[in-house]
């Protein structure tokens, strides 16, 4: 049959013209019909046709994305076992171009090692309808192993049933191989900080053995008093207030403390305030920022900062300038504090431990120290006894210190002559510990035997100010003993000598720290 074509209205074309048709309307009808039909049938094809050619643009476009960023996308059928697979999937698991693929083939390119976790992270995602991410090895044909990122989802049919496994997948193994060279690194690293630990301990040792702070020697009374005082108040984070004269052992306690608190790991940091010029000692104890003032041109972090997480020990605190003790008291009461030249405020935990050889009481008297920061240091005070006041722990002392200067010095020294020790015994020790040390070290230095000669003037009283009556009753006593070469009872002994009873002279022997050894 001729279909007749209607261009436009009123003009005819071929064998019927527009007018007739109206007027034939009964015949027309049909006509128009069959023709509207057949051009809905002709656009419905040619807007499939064009929607195909969007699709296939789309997964083109879609394609080149996914192959710029290097990632190959896949589809399982899960009723078919088939994959469709993007070029770029295929180059990564080194499939042929039009190869004809299922699960399986994937699966035999998984590393075995690999194998089961991803198998039943799939399965697990299959099961649960959830996303997956992956990392794994496949092994090529020439058996190059390369690490692949997976990531994908499920999808499902309207009924909820899983009918698809979608995903992409990039080569990892740059990244990969990144992430384990940093792993090891680190693992070296740690090593590296063990050792290094270890070795600090190691260090920490020495030095604390090196600088005579082995231990703090003494068995007298006052010393075990002093060392119960340690042992309690050590485990807390209590301000510790140590007080005593010069050269007595104050900051050997203060490391004794530090040693025996939950902080040792950590050293401890020392600041001693009377060897600082006053206008240094602020940005020592807080730290400065780069130009805080003309000539600080770095950065320094101060002590506090230094002693976070550990003890600082602040040495002859009396000498601290009074605009530093206020800063000191907010320290002290709250942890806060600024480097010099800069508005942070910065915080710290640290344990302090004070000392001073000077009576800051009468410094708060005299308006000179804070009364406030006194009574935040004096938490828990510690008194070092001097030595005159612990006459006993001299010939110890005097021993440890031949020992240590024997093995320093190369020496063997054995033996101290008996007025020797005496003498030793006798002396007021105004240098307290100190001085003893330093008067051994000189012996040892002028002594060329095994008897430790002490050659020093006037040692029986080198001290020039009048002697205290504890002094000369010693030294009376001494005498009376020397005479009776140590007896102490009985006819000829020393009590007999000095007209007293041997239970007198064995209380005041006791009471003035005489003992034979
Ligand atoms: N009980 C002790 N046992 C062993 N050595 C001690 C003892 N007391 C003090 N010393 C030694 O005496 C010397 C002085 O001690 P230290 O520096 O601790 O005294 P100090 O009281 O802090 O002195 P200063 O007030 O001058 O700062 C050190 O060599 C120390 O090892």
């Amino acid at each position: 049959m001729c279909i007749p074509l209607v261009v436009g209205e009123g003009a005819p074309f071929g064998a019927v013209s527009f007018n007739d048709l109206q007027r034939e309307r009964e015949w027309a009808e049909p006509l128009i019909r069959r023709l509207k039909m057949v051009a809905q049938t002709f656009a419905g094809a040619i807007q499939r046709k064009l929607l195909e050619k969007d699709l296939r643009e789309s997964a083109l476009r879609l394609s080149m994305v996914m192959d710029a960023a290097g990632a190959g996308g896949w589809s399982l059928c899960l009723d078919s076992d088939r994959v469709w697979a993007s070029n770029r999937t295929r180059e990564l698991f080194g499939f042929e171009e039009f190869e004809e693929l299922t699960s399986g083939n994937f699966e035999l390119r998984i590393h075995e090692e690999d194998r089961g976790m991803v198998v039943s992270t799939l399965e697990d995602a299959v099961e649960n309808r959830k996303m997956f991410a992956l990392e794994y090895r496949i092994v090529l044909t020439g058996g190059q192993v390369r690490w692949i990122s997976t990531r994908g989802h499920i999808r499902c049919r309207e009924d909820g049933t899983a009918c698809r496994l979608m995903g992409l997948s990039v080569d990892s193994t740059e990244k990969k191989q990144g992430e384990l060279r940093l792993k090891e690194a680190l693992a070296e690293a740690k090593s590296l900080r063990e050792q290094l630990s270890h070795e600090n301990d190691y260090l920490r040792e020495q030095v604390f053995r090196a600088s005579g702070h082995d231990s703090i020697i003494g068995s007298s009374a006052p010393v075990f008093d002093m060392l119960e005082k340690v042992r309690m108040v050590a485990p807390t984070d209590s301000t510790v207030f140590i007080t005593g004269e010069t050269g007595t052992g104050k900051e050997l306690l203060a490391h004794a403390i530090h040693e025996q608190s939950t902080r040792k790991s950590r050293v401890m940091v020392k600041v001693n305030c009377a060897a600082l010029p006053s206008a240094l000692i602020e940005s020592e104890l807080f730290g400065r920022e780069k130009g805080a003032y003309t000539g600080a041109i770095t950065q320094q972090i101060g002590r506090f900062e230094l002693a976070d997480g550990s003890s600082l020990f602040l040495d002859e605190i009396g000498d601290l300038p009074l605009e530093l003790q206020t800063k000191l008291l907010r320290v002290l009461q709250d942890g806060q504090f600024e480097r010099l030249g800069s508005h942070a405020t910065l915080h710290a935990d640290v344990r302090v431990i004070a000392a001073t050889n000077r009576n800051l009481p009468n410094m708060v008297q005299e308006g000179t120290f804070r009364e406030d920061l006194f009574h935040r240091l004096n938490i828990f005070p510690i008194e070092a006894p001097p030595l005159r006041e612990r006459r006993e722990d001299i010939p110890e002392l005097t021993w440890r210190f031949v020992q240590q200067f024997n093995r320093k010095m190369g020496r063997s020294v054995e033996s101290i002559p008996k007025p020797a020790m005496k003498g030793l015994k006798n002396y007021s020790w105004p240098g307290n510990v100190r001085e003893l040390r330093n008067l051994i070290e000189r012996a040892m230095i002028m002594s060329q035997g095994k008897t430790l000669c002490i050659d020093i003037p006037n040692l029986e009283c080198p001290c020039h100010e009048l002697p205290t009556l504890d002094d000369v009753e010693r030294n009376h006593i001494l005498e009376a003993l020397e005479k009776s070469q140590w007896r102490i009872g009985g006819a000829g002994g020393a009590a007999e000598a000095l007209g007293m009873a041997r239970t007198t002279l064995n209380s005041r022997m006791k009471k003035l720290g005489i003992s034979r050894f």
